[in-house]
């Protein structure tokens, strides 16, 4: 996995995300539009252009591959690529998810026609990745560290509409290095989607132990600064 310990302090990510979220609801934004618009095609053509140009102007300086998982000293995960809740990916839906500190995660969701599948409803496949997400961060927020996925039943119980949702998830037991949880997502009329998984907490994440050491070698540097 691409891990990387980074020295930043909140009010530096703060600062980077002050920019950044602004950013990523204008790729948003500008997705939607392009779903919708209905202007005609020379002025298609002519947003086409300027896209480009943006598009060239922001790959003069490229990180190589993904962004992955950045961890800050106090232990806080940057996953800025994430599909599901990166934030500087517009694919991911605008997620504001909740940790709770017993093991349980919620979120209120507005899903536009980015996330359609059939007419005006959610895709099954965003349905699952919203809760895969939502469970895993419940079992990550009890278990102290991230949780892949093992196993996620979806249970999809009647179509969900686009529109306002709320998500909730919370950690039912755990045994060993497995945490099973258990979520749903809802409308105002109750639940669309239920789902359970079991979460791991796998083997070859780097330790507590390993990522305290990585902080004390950080914090032995600025001691030398
Ligand atoms: C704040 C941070 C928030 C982070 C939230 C993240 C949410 C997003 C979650 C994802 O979408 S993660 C991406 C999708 N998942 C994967 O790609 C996982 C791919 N699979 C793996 O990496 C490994 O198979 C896995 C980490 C799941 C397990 O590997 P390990 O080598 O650590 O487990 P091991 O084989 O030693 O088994 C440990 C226990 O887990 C059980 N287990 C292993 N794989 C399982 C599985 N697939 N389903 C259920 N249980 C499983 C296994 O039976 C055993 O149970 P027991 O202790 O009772 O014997």
């Amino acid at each position: 996995m691409n891990f990387r310990l980074v020295d930043l302090s909140a009010e530096e990510i703060a600062q980077q995300l002050s920019v950044v979220e602004p950013l990523t609801d204008s790729v948003r934004g500008l997705i939607d539009a392009v779903i919708r618009t209905e202007v005609d095609d020379d002025e298609l053509n002519a947003a086409r252009e300027q896209i480009d140009a943006i598009v060239a102007r922001l790959r003069t300086k490229q990180k190589p591959g993904s962004f992955g998982v950045q961890f800050t000293r106090e232990l806080s995960g940057l996953s800025w690529g994430n599909a599901a809740v990166g934030a500087r990916n517009g694919i991911a839906p605008p997620m504001r998810i909740v940790h709770h500190e017993d093991g349980r995660a919620t979120c209120d969701v507005e899903l536009g026609a980015a996330y359609e599948g059939p007419g005006g409803l959610v895709h099954g496949g965003v349905s699952a990745m919203l809760i895969d997400q939502l469970l895993g961060e419940a079992a990550s927020v009890g278990n102290g560290l991230p949780c892949f996925t093992g196993t996620l039943t979806v249970k999809y119980l009647r179509p969900t509409p686009l529109g306002p949702l709320s998500m909730s998830a919370e950690t039912v037991r755990r045994e060993g290095r497995k945490i099973f949880v258990r979520g749903e997502i809802c409308t105002a009329d109750g639940p669309t989607v239920t789902a359970e998984a079991i979460m791991v907490s796998p083997k070859e994440l780097p330790s507590r132990d390993q990522i305290m050491k990585l902080r004390a070698e950080l914090a032995a540097q600025d001691g030398q600064g």
